[in-house]
């Protein structure tokens, strides 16, 4: 499912117009009635329904969606905001359908008596402004939103909620805080960022008949459980435990043997062949006590942390994951820089070897090996040199510069985590809930990931891939037996067969 900027948006619905010759009007028709369908799936039959609409095209949804509401007998009220020499276009020719109807336009005039209209409503839907919002809301949206927004109602916006950019790194903006947005044609990039996203509420997309041909094709799409089910790889009858890659995992130390474990044990699980755990000689009892099937080589080690640099011996190995819990000293960064430079296998780079990578970058560079790199937003502003608040306020576009210029697959976690290629392919995977945010399911992901580079063919579907299922488990459990306050990463673990039963 493709995720568009409104630019991309305006630049479908006009090659649908021009080339397709499917007309402006006809698509704000199927997109109003396709809206009226999916608020009636969210409202009571005998529900009071109030129609707040405006100027733009996003208005003249809101008037065929009152239509169609009215037509199939809701009680609704239709409200215009703004003055009648405003609405235009097909927004006007929708709204003289309406009146032609016989509906009642109620329109904006007494605040006293629209105040009471909207406190005795039950459903507020937003038909104001969607993806032509320009700047923060003037008079009287302003207002509406926010006494809209004091209602205890259930409040639904049309496209977007009304004052929300469609795009990323604006920050200073009022919204409506929509319970549903309905969503039109294809999903606007906000729904996807931390500091917009709270104000959607639940998503669903409606489809409106514009042709498939003309869109603005894969560049930027939702990772689903279909495409996981489509490049999940399949273990063949015949495979031996070579077929699924050797993986090593480098890091950990003696007061730190847990990110590792996990992380070897989730690599395990998700299907790797074989799993070497390369950590300070003092961490290996405790780490080999939670993970039997995994083997070891003891690295040196001062103070318990990793010193000893064994390049030659990790050539043998089909991919590798360094940095959880390794640490941060000087030998580390040493051996870093070596396993950039002598390394030619598959290099996934997570937490203290991320920290590590920021000197490291033009090593990086000319690497020809995939790399990819996992940072949570802290790790990933550290990487870049800019403020969390700012690379989060414009992830897709932070995510898109730094791994093209790096040349690196990019993975930045969160509750939409944004998968980027070294070409600028971009796909969000929004699995997972807050049962996740716990330390060590990062690791556990790390381990995941390995495990999915060892075994796909495409470095990007088997990212994506581990990532979903990683979210996916989570909520397997949440909904099934554990509880998000209570959910451990080392029950993600064992959750994760469960979760390629159901995929794969
Ligand atoms: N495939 C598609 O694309 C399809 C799109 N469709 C629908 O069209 C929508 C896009 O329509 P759109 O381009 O007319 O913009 P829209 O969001 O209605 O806003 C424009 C109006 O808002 C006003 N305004 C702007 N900023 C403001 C502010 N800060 N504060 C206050 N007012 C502000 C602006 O006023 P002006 O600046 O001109 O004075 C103008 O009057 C899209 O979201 C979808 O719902 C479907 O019908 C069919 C297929
Ligand atoms: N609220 C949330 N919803 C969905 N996924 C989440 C949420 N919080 C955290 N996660 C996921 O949990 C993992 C946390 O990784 P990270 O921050 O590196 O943890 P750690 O440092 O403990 O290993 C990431 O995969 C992230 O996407
Ligand atoms: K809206």
């Amino acid at each position: 499912m493709e995720i568009v900027t409104a630019q991309e948006m305006y630049d479908w619905d006009q090659l649908a117009i021009q080339s397709a010759g499917i007309e402006g009007k006809v698509l704000m028709e199927s997109a109003g009635r396709e809206a009226a369908r999916a608020v009636e799936g969210k409202v009571e039959r005998h529900d009071r329904i109030l129609v707040l609409i405006g100027a733009g095209n996003n208005g003249g949804d809101g008037f065929v969606l009152a239509r169609t509401l009215l037509n199939r007998g809701y009680h609704v009220q239709a409200w215009q905001v703004v003055p009648d020499e405003k609405i235009s276009g097909d927004a006007l020719l929708h709204k003289e359908i309406y009146s032609a109807s016989n509906y009642p336009l109620l329109k904006l005039e007494d605040w006293e008596e629209f105040t009471a209209a909207m406190q005795s409503a039950d459903v507020l839907v937003d038909a104001m402004l969607g993806i032509g919002a320009n700047g923060p809301l003037r008079s009287p949206l302003k207002e509406i939103v926010e006494l809209a927004n004091q209602q205890s109602c259930c409040r639904i916006a049309v496209d977007l909620p009304t004052g929300v950019p469609a795009d990323e790194g604006v920050v200073d903006f009022d919204g409506f805080r929509a319970d549903h947005t309905i969503v039109i044609a294809a999903l606007k990039m906000s729904a996807f960022l931390q500091h917009t996203r709270p104000y959607y509420g639940e998503v669903e997309v409606v489809e409106i008949g514009l042709p498939v041909k003309y869109k603005n094709k894969g560049r930027r799409v939702v990772w689903q459980a279909d495409d996981v089910k489509r490049t999940l790889p399949k273990r063949g009858a015949d495979s031996h435990k070579g077929s699924h890659g050797r993986g090593l995992i480098i890091g950990g130390s003696y007061s730190m043997p847990g990110s590792i474990a996990v992380s070897a044990k989730a690599a395990l699980r998700s299907g790797a062949g074989l799993v070497t755990v390369a950590t300070a000689k003092s961490a290996i009892p405790s780490v080999s006590s939670y993970v039997q099937e995994a083997t070891f080589l003891p690295m040196n080690e001062k103070d318990g942390a990793i010193t000893g640099h064994a390049v030659e011996d990790f050539q043998q190995f089909d991919g590798v994951a360094v940095g959880m819990g390794i640490g941060r000293n000087s030998e580390v960064q040493e051996l870093m820089s070596e396993l950039l430079a002598e390394l030619n296998v598959p290099l996934l780079i997570d937490a203290d070897g991320l920290y590590q990578v920021k000197e490291l970058l033009e090593d990086v560079e000319v690497r020809s090996a995939p790399i990819v790199l996992t940072p949570h937003p802290g790790e990933f502003a550290h990487l870049t040199g800019e403020p969390i608040s700012k690379v989060m306020q414009s992830p897709f576009a932070y995510s898109k510069e730094f791994a093209c210029s790096h040349g690196v697959y990019l993975v930045l976690k969160g509750p939409a985590t944004i998968i980027t290629s070294p070409e600028g392919d971009q796909r969000v995977d929004v699995s997972g809930n807050a049962g996740l945010a716990k330390g060590g399911t990062g690791d556990v992901l790390s381990g995941i990931l390995l495990a999915m580079m060892l075994q796909s063919e495409s470095f990007m579907d088997g990212l994506c891939n581990g990532c979903f299922i990683h979210g996916s488990t989570a909520e397997l459990l949440t909904e099934a037996s554990h509880s998000k306050t209570g959910l451990l990463a080392t029950d993600v673990i064992e959750g994760l067969s469960q979760s390629f039963r159901i995929f794969s």
